[in-house]
């Protein structure tokens, strides 16, 4: 099979993708989830007019001058509309959030009256309606304020409270069942053997894949037979996973046998080998309703592949409407050869210039076995196929890695 561009390599990733099923959870458990209908409030808010301050409500015709005596018939309690209303002359104490009586429509804070008994003194002439937050400043009953097919704020929690919804329609969360490949793989805190390498690349795939808002089903290491690796996809399709992702045995070598097995399962394979650096011998298919993802075992460039490819079709399958990385300009820190035929994503260094800009350095070594590099990597640089030799100060491409 050719290389294939990135983009048409996403495209097909994102091919048929839309929301899961639609499901209802409480409030309290929603930040972050992707809402499946728009949302209309199913109140008022505030329903009355409410003081913004504490004070006295009055009739703003007798304040528009000062000083002036009112006669306080009474005290506004909070929770409860006051019984009374008042006339000419007339003011009624209030605090901040209480109903504006009947007949007022000024409040004037306390700060500007001097109380004798029964008796207050406007100190300060005060104009018509001030500090008075009228009915439905916030919002009004049937107003959209929350639109489906975009994450849930911590803010918009808040606003869907207040607009009265205990619970939330939202799109139910990816299930990724994600599988390594390789006998030479041993656990972290273990001893390897000569020739054993320590697990590491599945760490920063689930941790990626949570904080899109994934259910992560780890299915640990399988050795590198066809039975093992059938025996995990079967798992997986069990579990009901959304999607699969394997990591190693994807490129040309004898023990390369996740290609292999899954053909053998049924799995349609969209693509396998992308015009990309790193991350070529990556993966694509269909098998039944769950997706297929195979990444290369190389942790830099398993990481690459999850965060340009998994990342966005979680956000699909989550029912979001934007899912693609921003890509964000920079300025270069270092030179930068020709490239070739593979698009680049170089790992580099980002510090936030004095003049506000971004400068974005490549890490020393851009090899896909580097966890250290990646580490220290804040962006990903991108070079397009055949991009020219670039000097140090050009403006390049970014994205930037979370964190
Ligand atoms: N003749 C060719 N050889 C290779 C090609 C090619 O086109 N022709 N492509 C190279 C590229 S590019 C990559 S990337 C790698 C991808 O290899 P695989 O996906 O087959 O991965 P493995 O061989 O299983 O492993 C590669 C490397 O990564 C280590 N590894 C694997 N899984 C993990 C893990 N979970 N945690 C940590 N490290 C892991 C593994 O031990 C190997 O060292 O192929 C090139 N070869
Ligand atoms: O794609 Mo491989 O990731 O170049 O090392």
């Amino acid at each position: 099979m050719a290389l294939m561009p990135v983009a048409d390599a996403l495209a097909a990733v994102l091919d048929g993708a839309a929301g899961l099923a639609e499901e209802m959870i409480a409030l309290d458990q929603a930040h972050g989830r992707v809402l499946a209908r728009d949302l209309a409030a199913l109140r008022t808010q505030p329903p009355q007019p409410m003081s913004a301050m504490d004070g006295y409500a009055v009739r703003g015709a007798d304040v528009a001058t000062a000083p002036a005596q009112l006669i306080v018939i009474g005290e506004i309690a909070a929770g409860r509309p006051a019984e009374q209303s008042i006339g000419p002359g007339q003011a009624l104490r209030i605090f901040t959030g209480g109903v504006i009586p009947d007949g007022a429509d000024t409040v004037v804070i306390q700060e500007d009256t001097l109380r004798d008994g029964d008796r207050v003194t406007i100190t300060e002439a005060t104009r018509p309606g001030r500090h008075i937050r009228p009915a439905g400043i916030d919002f009004n009953a049937g107003d959209v304020l929350l639109r489906a097919r975009a994450r849930l704020s911590d803010r918009d929690l808040s606003l869907a409270a207040g607009m009265n919804h205990p619970s939330l329609p939202v799109h139910r969360r990816p299930r990724v069942a994600m599988l390594a490949t390789g006998d030479e793989l041993v656990m972290p805190g273990s001893t390897p053997a000569p020739g054993q390498i320590v697990y590491s690349n599945g760490y920063a795939l689930r941790a990626l894949a949570r904080a899109e808002g994934a259910e992560v089903i780890d299915l640990g290491i399988a050795a590198d037979t066809v039975d093992a690796t059938t025996a995990a996809i079967r798992r997986a399709r069990e579990l009901g996973a959304d999607l699969l992702v394997t990591t190693g045995g994807a490129s040309a070598g004898d023990h390369d046998l996740v290609k292999q097995s899954l053909e053998a399962e049924g799995t349609e394979i969209a693509f396998w080998k992308i015009a990309m650096r790193p991350g070529k011998p990556m993966m694509h298919g269909r098998l039944g309703p769950m997706r297929v993802m195979g990444l290369p075992g190389n942790p830099v460039s398993s990481y690459v592949c999850a965060f340009l490819f998994m990342v966005p079709l979680i956000r699909a399958l989550s029912g979001m409407r934007e899912v693609m990385h921003r890509r964000e300009p920079a300025l270069l820190g270092a030179d930068l050869p020709a490239n070739d035929q593979r698009e680049d994503y170089l790992r580099a260094d980002l510090r936030l210039r004095d003049d506000g800009r971004w400068a974005a350095t490549p890490v020393d070594s851009q090899d896909s076995s580097l966890l250290a590099r990646l580490s220290a990597a804040q962006a990903l640089i991108v070079r397009p196929p055949f991009a020219p030799a670039m000097t140090a100060g050009a403006t390049c491409l970014i994205l930037k890695l979370p964190l």
